[in-house]
């Protein structure tokens, strides 16, 4: 469909739709909508009787969302995004704009993982979806929600078959799990509670761990003072079932765990060290906020909903956004200076681990 079309098909949508009750329609001059490259406008003339404001941004939003799927795929704003327009003439000089992606999202599939990465050198690759790549080295901290039976293992097996290329792996598994056992196949340190000890014990063991990250990180900062080109191997701890892990535990050795989250998240970035938090939900007593805002990929799959988003995505509204069916689905945000920032639909990938039985 070409731009002209295609905005004539979208004025029809909004005329019918908008405003039911009100003559504010493009027939009567109210409103126009400009196609661009990167998304519509909607330009109202006003004076009008539409209060334009968030809700009729949202408004605007969920109608033509639907009804551009699948051409485009309108990226979800926290709230209006009003732009200058035609800026000689004061009716029409302000413009709601709706950035899009062409396309839908859509899910990658590899028949063989293995062999897939042993062809491919895309070193610090991650692939997402089809046309959604992740580059490592741009991003520190990864958190991976969602209710159970939702695809979080899946994804975490799929991550750490990738990653094992690329980075030096640290699993803390608190349910000897999946992850553990995805460990021993491929012959990487897993922390995992032992029979004979205390849960605080083993967190304790956990902040030996995340204390030797630590240290790393100090060295690299030393080495990057003296050479600040300098490149190191990506670092990466990966921490299971968070929420399941500080429950009912010593609040010094709790404290003591956050404090190492905290500086790793914030201090990881320069010197390649990451970190994979996955939990059911992430909530104040899950991890601490200052972690929180360190995330710069966010991940949450199964049941989306205002209260299953509220930590991760604190102002995101989910109403309107069309999350595809199936296994492994959810949301998306990734905050680095390549993608979009906005929160966007997710189909993790399908894979076959062809040889390896987790
Ligand atoms: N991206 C995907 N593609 C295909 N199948 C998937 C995908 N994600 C999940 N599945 C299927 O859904 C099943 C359940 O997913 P998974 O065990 O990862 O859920 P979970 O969120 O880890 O649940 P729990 O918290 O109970 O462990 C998987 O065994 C797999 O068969």
């Amino acid at each position: 469909m070409d731009f002209s079309s295609l905005e004539k098909y979208l004025l029809q949508c909004l005329n019918m739709s908008l405003d039911a009750d009100s003559s504010e329609t493009s027939y009567t001059n109210s409103f126009t909508v400009k196609i661009e490259e990167k998304g519509f406008k909607w330009i109202p003339r006003m004076p009008t009787t539409l209060l334009i404001n968030a809700d009729l941004y949202q408004k605007i939003y969920e109608i033509a969302n639907i009804a551009l799927y699948p051409e485009y795929t309108l990226l979800k704003e926290n709230s209006a995004y009003v732009v200058p327009e035609n800026l000689e003439d004061i009716h029409i000089e302000r413009a709601l704009f709706f950035p899009w992606k062409k396309g839908i999202p859509q899910r990658i599939k590899f028949k063989n993982l293995l062999e897939n990465i042993s062809n491919t050198n895309n070193q610090d690759i991650i692939p997402l979806m089809k046309n959604l790549i992740l580059d490592y080295n741009k991003v520190t901290s990864m958190a991976i929600a969602g209710n159970s039976g939702s695809g979080k293992s899946y994804f975490l097996t799929y991550l750490l078959t990738l990653l094992n290329s690329f980075s030096d792996l640290i699993i803390v598994d608190p349910k000897m799990d999946s992850p553990a056992r995805w460990a021993r196949e491929f012959e990487v340190k897993a922390l995992f509670p032992l029979s004979n000890r205390s849960k605080s014990d083993f967190i304790s063991q956990i902040n030996d761990e995340l204390s030797l990250a630590l240290n790393i990180i100090y060295q690299r900062q030393r080495q990057l003072y003296a050479n600040p080109h300098l490149t190191f191997k990506n670092y990466t701890i990966v921490i299971d079932e968070v929420l399941a892990l500080t429950e009912g535990v010593n609040k010094s050795i709790k404290g003591a765990f956050y404090a190492l989250l905290t500086q790793i998240a914030l201090m990881g970035r320069a010197t390649n060290v990451h970190l994979i938090l996955v939990s059911q939900r992430f909530d104040h007593n899950t991890i601490p906020v200052s972690v929180r805002e360190q995330l710069n990929v966010l991940i949450q799959l199964g049941n989306i909903n205002a209260k299953t988003t509220q930590f991760l995505f604190p102002d995101f509204e989910p109403s309107g956004i069309v999350i595809p069916p199936g296994k492994g689905t959810g949301l998306i945000q990734i905050i680095d200076d390549i993608h979009p920032y906005q929160v966007q639909p997710f189909l993790a990938p399908t894979y076959n681990l062809e040889g390896v039985t987790i």
